[in-house]
């Protein structure tokens, strides 16, 4: 300081290095260089000063251009904040299938509902953030007394140095340190707030995609779905712990030190609400373009991820098939194109920031004159302009950080408002809220009346019409078919993964729709199909995925009754062997044979049975369907056939053609009716499948 204001005494800071690349460079190179140390400007504003003194007619709008620029930086990027958040009138509708060409809506309200349960630790924050932005409007204040001060004591050369200049040094020591335990106090708490928002978002956007119904996972890749919990959550988090640290700060900054420059000066802010209009129109228009490709390019990384995540899920099949190298060009052309728009959207932030910087230079040109007139007009002190320069440096440090943070805010908000998406987002079968569950105890009659139903996702294609069906209590009904006769389709409706376009389902007389659902699946239908999907866990857990409040006794004994306590025990960590991705370490009679106790450990009224056999050889075949026979004594069991000797005992037999049934009856009357069922059967002993 002491060496500073003798180099201005002396005027040698006129001709120094710094002065001279303050005049050559321009506020957007300040604003990202702001942590240079401060004396440079100070030096050249004191010159400034020196020289509007001595009239002369050089540049003295560098004040303003300090003061100015920043301002104008902060309001433009406020103003797109507010528009991103906004989001555009031309979002895409249809919250069940997003497109890349457009992203939902961004809601304010649902993140609040994030942080409300923060709330206190937030206010905490946002005093402690505007307590040290007021003691920042003080700071220049100080400084500016003490460099009255210092140079009083140049001048005169009385009293003593040191006791001169320690009040005001110590005052400003305690502000500092003061300001500094509030900045680590909000920072600290502000960044804890971040993080459980973003991990309360996180659960809660799992547990609303587990209770969307089935139709939403026909419409919507579980690559992207997976993208969202992940990558998008990430980025959210980053920008909101960004916001809310850094932004707030670089804000609460700012505003503290505009009121610094008020108080110092309010003819030179004042002349800054003249320029804010255009400069925020221009922000608005590019800021509406940046969020709509910021978008695009969001959604480009989880089409890209959703073809990775096909690729590896599927990754025997491809190779198998020899795939990979077409796999990869797959991959790698969404990767492209998501890297292209990536690649756009960081041209369009710094095309952002390079007209930030021409405005502010333009805006520098006409606060020169301005700027100089107040000097010389001796409006301003040579502390006054000390402390006008240390508020703006701090503003300029501020909003330089703002202006980094932008681009990042504006992913931040496209991925808010893609996770927000799905929170709000309502199934339209749902798994909790009010079904009845039947006091007595069921039967296990079932009735399809009238059924038509298309799926979701093919409104034009009726799969089942007008079906009507009978599952008497503790009776075995099988239905056979063509191939894409709508038979499974059956069964996915008697578990309410959808529901009938028109007719429908009764259980024990009561309308499937207003029963419980989690009663309905967890605890009335066993369900087994041809490909059983194991989890990644061991076989215990893997039959206990049925009931899991099921002891180790309950889960062996199910595994005895499924045929399957034989082969586990065989393996030498026995029921805690893990069985690999779906199961991939067993075979495929020892996956089905853990799914029939998965279903059997629920000892469920109602059995169903969706080609379990399928997809064995005979050996395995037989022990599984040993397995089933012992599993379906006493149950309602509803069968779906392709091998039509292992149905040949129902006690019904329904023929399922073209979405109707067009025969009914046991084995025996249909193949004397010589109708369709007697050609199925005749069509597979000519191929040998019987
Ligand atoms: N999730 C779905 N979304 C749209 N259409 C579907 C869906 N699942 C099945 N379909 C269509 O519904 C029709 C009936 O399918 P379903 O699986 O019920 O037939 P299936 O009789 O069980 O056939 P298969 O014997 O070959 O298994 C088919 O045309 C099929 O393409």
């Amino acid at each position: 300081m002491m060496l500073l204001l003798r180099s201005l005494t002396s005027g040698s800071l006129c001709r120094s290095s710094w002065t001279r690349s303050c005049w050559t460079h321009s506020p957007g190179w300040m604003l990202h260089r702001s942590s240079r140390p401060p004396g440079g400007t100070v030096a050249q504003i004191w010159t400034l000063a020196q020289r509007a003194a001595r009239q002369q007619p050089r540049p003295s709008g560098l004040v303003l251009r300090q003061l100015l620029g920043p301002m104008a930086v902060l309001s433009v990027s406020a103003r797109l904040l507010c528009r991103s958040a906004r989001c555009d009138a031309d979002v895409n509708n249809n919250s069940r299938q997003p497109h890349a060409a457009a992203g939902p809506d961004f809601n304010w309200h649902v993140l609040w509902e994030f942080v409300k349960p923060q709330l206190l630790a937030l206010v905490c924050a946002v005093v402690l953030a505007f307590g040290a932005a007021v003691l920042n409007i003080h700071i220049p204040l100080m400084l500016g007394d003490l460099v009255n001060v210092v140079a009083r004591y140049l001048r005169e050369h009385t009293g003593n140095y040191v006791q001169e200049i320690r009040g005001p040094a110590l005052k400003l020591l305690t502000l500092y340190g003061v300001q500094g335990l509030l900045t680590t106090g909000y920072i600290i708490l502000l960044s804890r707030v971040g993080e459980r928002v973003a991990a309360d978002m996180r659960k809660t956007l799992f547990s609303s995609l587990l209770r969307q119904d089935v139709a939403f996972f026909d419409a919507n890749k579980t690559g992207q779905l997976v993208n969202r919990l992940t990558a998008d959550i990430q980025e959210f988090k980053s920008s909101f712990k960004l916001v809310v640290s850094q932004g707030l700060r670089s804000l609460t900054q700012t505003v503290g030190c505009f009121v610094s420059l008020y108080l110092i000066s309010p003819k030179l802010t004042g002349l800054t609400v003249v320029v804010l209009p255009c400069l925020v129109g221009a922000g608005a228009v590019i800021g509406s373009f940046l969020r709509k490709l910021s978008r695009l390019a969001q959604e480009q990384v989880s089409i890209a991820t959703s073809v990775a995540d096909e690729a590896l899920g599927n990754v025997r099949t491809v190779k198998a098939f020899a795939m990979e190298e077409r796999e990869l060009q797959l991959y790698s052309a969404e990767v492209q194109k998501s890297c292209d728009l990536n690649e756009n959207l960081g041209t369009g932030i710094a095309v952002f920031q390079g007209l930030s910087n021409v405005a502010l230079n333009c805006i520098v040109l006409g606060t020169i004159f301005a700027g100089g007139t107040l000097i010389s007009s001796n409006e301003m002190s040579p502390g006054d302009l000390m402390s006008f320069l240390v508020a703006s440096q701090t503003v300029q440090r501020s909003l330089a950080s703002i202006s980094i943070l932008f681009g990042q805010v504006v992913r931040g908000i496209s991925s808010g408002a893609r996770v927000f998406e799905y929170l709000s987002l309502e199934p339209s079968i749902r798994l909790a809220g009010g079904g009845r569950i039947p006091y007595h105890s069921l039967t296990g009659r079932v009735d399809f009346m009238n059924i038509s139903f298309s799926y979701p996702t093919r409104p034009g294609h009726e799969v089942l019409k007008r079906f009507s069906l009978t599952l008497p209590p503790g009776k075995t009904v099988a239905i056979v078919g063509e191939s894409g006769g709508g038979k499974s389709t059956v069964t996915s409706l008697l578990e309410r993964f959808y529901d009938p376009t028109s007719g429908v389902i009764m259980l024990d007389g009561l309308d499937i729709r207003t029963l419980d659902l989690c009663w309905l699946r967890g605890q009335v239908i066993g369900f087994i199909n041809q490909e059983p999907v194991l989890f990644a866990s061991s076989v215990m857990e893997n039959i206990r995925f049925g009931k899991p409040e099921a002891s180790d006794a309950e889960v062996m004994e199910a595994a005895k009754q499924a045929n399957a306590h034989g082969f586990i025990t065989s393996f030498p960590d026995g029921y805690h062997t893990v069985v690999g991705e779906r199961g991939v370490t067993l075979s495929g009679g020892q996956k089905q044979r853990v799914a029939i106790a998965r279903a059997l450990i629920k000892n469920p009224s109602i059995l169903v049975l969706d080609e379990a056999t399928s997809a064995l050889d005979a050996e395995s075949e037989r022990v599984v369907q040993e397995a089933l026979d012992r599993a379906t004594r006493g149950r309602t069991v509803l069968i779906i056939a392709h091998r039509l000797s292992t149905i040949q005992g129902a006690d019904l037999i329904c023929v399922l053609s073209n979405g109707r049934v067009v025969e009914a009856g046991t084995h025996l009357e249909l193949l004397s009716k010589g109708g369709l069922y007697s050609d199925l059967i005749r069509r597979q002993r000519a191929s040998g499948h019987s």
